[in-house]
């Protein structure tokens, strides 16, 4: 699986850290940056990767700030993401079963290493469940226009 990551400086560190465990286990990275704790603000990264995903280049987005917020509402702006703040696994089950999300955001000062590594294999191994949901998703997207 190819998955867009982007972060801000709040969110490098968890970044770096999570983009090693996903190699190790086989995925493919697109680092959309940022590269290093340097200040720097987070719609640029949570922009360029909701794009790779959007494009189709990437099946999936992890996108990471201090909390999590801002790039998630950046990553939620581009046409096609439906993108999670999640800091615990059962939300991360949840929004792939019922809201197909395509975008995982995390809070790199909310969360640690492990946590986000439980939160993050769930996100990537649980499938959407279709059915009414499909319905609702539709009706997500559609606000869009
Ligand atoms: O956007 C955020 C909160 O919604 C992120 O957590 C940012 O990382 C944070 O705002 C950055 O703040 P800083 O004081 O410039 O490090």
């Amino acid at each position: 699986m190819k998955i867009a990551m982007g972060s801000d400086h709040g969110g490098f560190a968890l970044k770096q850290h999570l983009k090693t465990y996903l190699e190790n286990k086989g995925c493919l990275v697109e680092d959309c940056g940022t590269d290093s704790t340097q200040s720097c603000d987070y719609p640029d990264f949570g922009r360029l990767a909701a794009e790779a995903v959007a494009s189709g280049r990437c099946e999936r987005g992890i996108v990471i700030c201090t909390t999590g917020i801002g790039i998630s509402i950046s990553a939620n702006k581009v046409r096609g993401i439906r993108c999670a703040l999640c800091s615990e696994p059962l939300s991360a089950e949840m929004t792939r079963r019922h809201n197909d999300a395509n975008m995982l955001a995390l809070g790199g000062g909310m969360i640690g290493p492990n946590m986000a590594e439980r939160i993050v294999d769930v996100f990537l191994s649980t499938a959407f469940e279709g059915g009414r949901h499909q319905r609702r998703v539709d009706k997500v997207m559609s606000i869009e226009g």
